[in-house]
């Protein structure tokens, strides 16, 4: 083997890894991405490993059809990945097909698992490779289960449209400590400054070296995901509650507005990036390990923010995966926690205060039903509809309604999938 192909070889078997890890548990590949020996890498391995599981996990679904029309029965799981692998990198990513093959090859030979499939990887990669790239049709981009989901929601052209934003990279999103500044941190870091004042940008790679990052005047947020927090509108000294607060993304936005905040997470691992980003940013706010729907506290709040768990569909620009990991029965289960957690979300507002409840899912069981189910059974809550543009919002994302359904293809450039409702207490 020669220098040029053993080159990139430990890092095509981090990307391995990755794809293995992110589609065999939520959560993997950010898992699989801080375990021991993905760290150990070189950062430039490192980078390319994550481009690779990224861009493979990107077009999961092109690539599983092409490979699927291919291979007459399901070899072992290192075998499809290496087949994805192989064919990302020569469609989409401008490896040399010849490079694509041989590297893929190599690695079937270096375990022992995939060493008995090395000529069917060379055989199936040389074979896709004469037929061309798969077909680009953005449906064929998610699985099948959830394109039918989102057309029954939206219908065809928007369920594309929402699909075609799957294949595509995002840009860097920031929310800043102070809003007044946008104009000079646009400048500094060279990016733009949207509609509600999020900084976006181009640049990629190591966050934690960019300007601004050490001394604390911004923090990673996707557009859409900072809008729910905005709409709680808080002043300064007022009191309010993030239920499901870690990492804490929307806690600093209330305390950055001069809130003063209590944060509130079952997961007390999450809880300790929120303290770190709280104290990156010189912010501070009460901090409470609890389960939402259980927190023994009679307190009630100005402003109460439920960022509910849910399917993550929404960001799947960022988290691929999601859409592979999903299950149909997991948005079932999840939209009977969001119930339980919005009715103690209502318990926790005080008469005339305000409840923002936002989900990064795009799943209307989790979104519009939740809410019209929330309304019939809790008559001291009323909808507060949110107005046209509001909190920076696309004006393609209102609902007659009042609420938000925020869809990745709503803001050029994409942004992730969310929905808000605005809710006020009856006194
Ligand atoms: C969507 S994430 C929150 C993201 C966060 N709001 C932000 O902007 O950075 C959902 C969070 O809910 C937490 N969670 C799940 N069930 C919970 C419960 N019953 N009570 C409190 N937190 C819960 C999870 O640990 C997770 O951190």
């Amino acid at each position: 083997m020669n220098h040029e192909l053993n080159d990139g070889l430990p890092a095509r078997e981090a990307a391995l890894n990755l794809i293995d890890a992110a589609l065999s548990r939520r959560g993997g590949l950010d898992e699989a991405a801080s375990a021991h020996g993905f760290r150990f890498l070189e950062p430039r391995e490192r980078a390319f490993a994550r481009a690779l599981a990224m861009a493979t996990l990107r077009r999961l679904g092109p690539i599983d059809r092409a490979l699927s029309a291919k291979l007459q029965r399901e070899p072992p799981p290192r075998v499809r990945n290496l087949l994805r692998l192989g064919a990302v990198q020569a469609f989409y990513l401008e490896v040399p097909a010849f490079a694509a093959v041989a590297t893929s090859v190599e690695l079937a030979g270096a375990n022992k698992a995939s060493r008995p499939f090395k000529g069917l990887v060379n055989a199936v990669l040389r074979g896709l490779l004469r037929d061309g790239p798969p077909s680009d049709d953005p449906e064929h981009l998610a699985p099948p289960w959830l394109i039918s989901r989102w057309t029954s929601a939206w219908g065809v052209e928007t369920a594309r449209a929402v699909a075609s934003e799957i294949a595509k990279e995002p840009a860097t999103d920031l929310s800043l400590k102070d809003p007044a500044l946008a104009e000079s941190w646009a400048e500094r870091l060279e990016g733009e400054v949207l509609p509600g004042g999020t900084l976006r940008l181009a640049r990629k790679g190591d966050v934690a070296a960019w300007p601004g990052f050490e001394e604390g005047g911004w923090w990673v947020q996707d557009a859409a995901a900072a809008i729910p927090a905005r709409l709680l509108n808080v002043k300064p000294g007022e009191t309010a509650v993030d239920l499901c607060a870690a990492p804490g993304g929307k806690s600093l936005q209330l305390a950055a507005a001069g809130a003063v905040v209590t944060a509130v997470d079952r997961s007390a691992a999450r809880l300790e990036r929120l303290t770190d980003n709280f104290r990156r940013m010189a912010l501070t706010a009460e901090v409470v390990a609890a389960d939402a729907g259980a927190w023994d506290d009679t307190r009630t709040f100005d402003a109460v923010l439920l960022d509910a768990p849910c399917s993550a569909t929404g960001t799947f620009r960022r988290h691929p995966d999601v859409l592979w990991a999903a299950r149909p029965g997991d948005v079932a289960s999840l939209a009977a926690v969001q119930a339980r957690l919005l009715d103690a979300a209502a318990d926790r507002t005080r008469p005339g205060g305000r409840l923002v409840y936002c989900v990064c899912s795009l799943e209307p069981e989790e979104g519009e039903a939740q809410v019209e189910a929330f309304l019939a059974r809790r008559p001291d809550m009323r909808l507060d509809p949110v107005t046209a543009g509001e909190a920076g919002s696309p004006a393609a994302s209102l609902t007659t309604r009042g609420t938000l359904r925020l869809l990745p293809h709503h803001l050029e450039g994409g942004q992730d999938g969310f929905f808000a409702a605005r809710f006020v207490r009856q006194d």
